[in-house]
């Protein structure tokens, strides 16, 4: 359920390093509480344009605005602290020793250990075992990190964005290494947290049609570092669009609201 003002506002956006043009003329706008899918084939600038986001990546041209701030005439950590970015590949090295309840509780500091001078107070908790909850971790809270398996650890990491209180959160590849009951599960967080009465918005790289929240608004098509297309689900999240973008026969059928892709009868050999 979009708020209908701009979250995110990318203007002819550019990032050029070593040579190489990863992103070009990049233009596009994400409204607040909206969530956005980003598709493309492997190398096409996904993970680029999500590091420009969360302003981890400076473009070389063009200008970024998040949450009503222009990047570059603000203060970067101000904004970070509004954004969750969840890349699992990628994912904040935490002591494997400390149990989940803290590593979600570190979300409410911005850091990866408790801060020692910092006491978090009873509410404050009550929020930690609240998102932990939702995420359905609650009955493993007291389990040391390091043991979790990848689905565990990917809802412990939604959990503690989600306790920063993050209005923006950056999903890249979130499902990445989960078997299929531990992508359902993921994918059903995600269906409640949008569906919340305020929803932060939500961007989403993936590969997988299926893992896309029902309530995504907003697909966003990239190939070699380009915008190739954006707009409606129903209008972008077809065969003939995807089977262009991908470069290979791509089936596309829409099932409970949810899209799924297949590979159609490509010659392989
Ligand atoms: N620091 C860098 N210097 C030079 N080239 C880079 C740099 N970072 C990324 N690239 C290149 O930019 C292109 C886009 O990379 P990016 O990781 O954004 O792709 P992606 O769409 O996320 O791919 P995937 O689906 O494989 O994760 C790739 O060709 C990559 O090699």
């Amino acid at each position: 359920m979009a708020l209908n003002s701009s979250a995110i506002e990318l203007k002819n956006v550019g990032v050029v390093r070593r040579g190489n043009e990863i992103l070009a003329g990049v233009s596009l706008t994400v409204d607040a509480g909206s969530c956005c899918a980003i598709l493309g084939p492997n190398g096409s600038g996904k993970s680029a344009l999500m590091a420009v986001l969360a302003g981890y990546l400076w473009p070389s041209t063009g200008t970024v605005r998040v949450d009503d701030r222009t990047y570059g005439r603000v203060n970067l950590a101000d904004v970070r602290r509004q954004i969750g970015l969840i890349e699992p590949s990628r994912a904040p090295k935490f002591d494997d020793r400390m149990c989940i309840r803290d590593v979600v509780a570190t979300g409410l500091f911005g850091t990866i250990v408790l801060p020692l001078h910092c006491d978090v107070t009873d509410s404050q908790w009550r929020r930690v075992d609240e998102e932990m909850a939702s995420v359905g971790l609650s009955a493993i809270g007291g389990r040391a990190y390091g043991d979790l398996s990848s689905g565990e650890q990917m809802k412990t990491l939604l959990a503690r964005a989600m306790v920063s209180n993050a209005r923006i959160l950056l999903l890249d590849e979130p499902t990445v290494g989960l078997d299929i009951g531990s992508r359902a599960a993921c994918v059903a967080v995600l269906d409640r947290l949008l569906a919340r009465s305020r929803p932060p918005t939500v961007v989403i790289v993936s590969h997988h049609l299926d893992e896309l929240p029902k309530a995504v608004d907003k697909i966003v098509l990239m190939k070699g570092g380009r915008v190739v297309g954006q707009g409606a689900p129903d209008d972008l999240l077809t065969s003939a669009r995807l089977t262009a973008l991908f470069d290979c026969d791509v089936e596309v059928v829409k099932s409970n609201g949810r899209f799924l892709a297949g590979v159609g009868a490509t010659d392989l050999g």
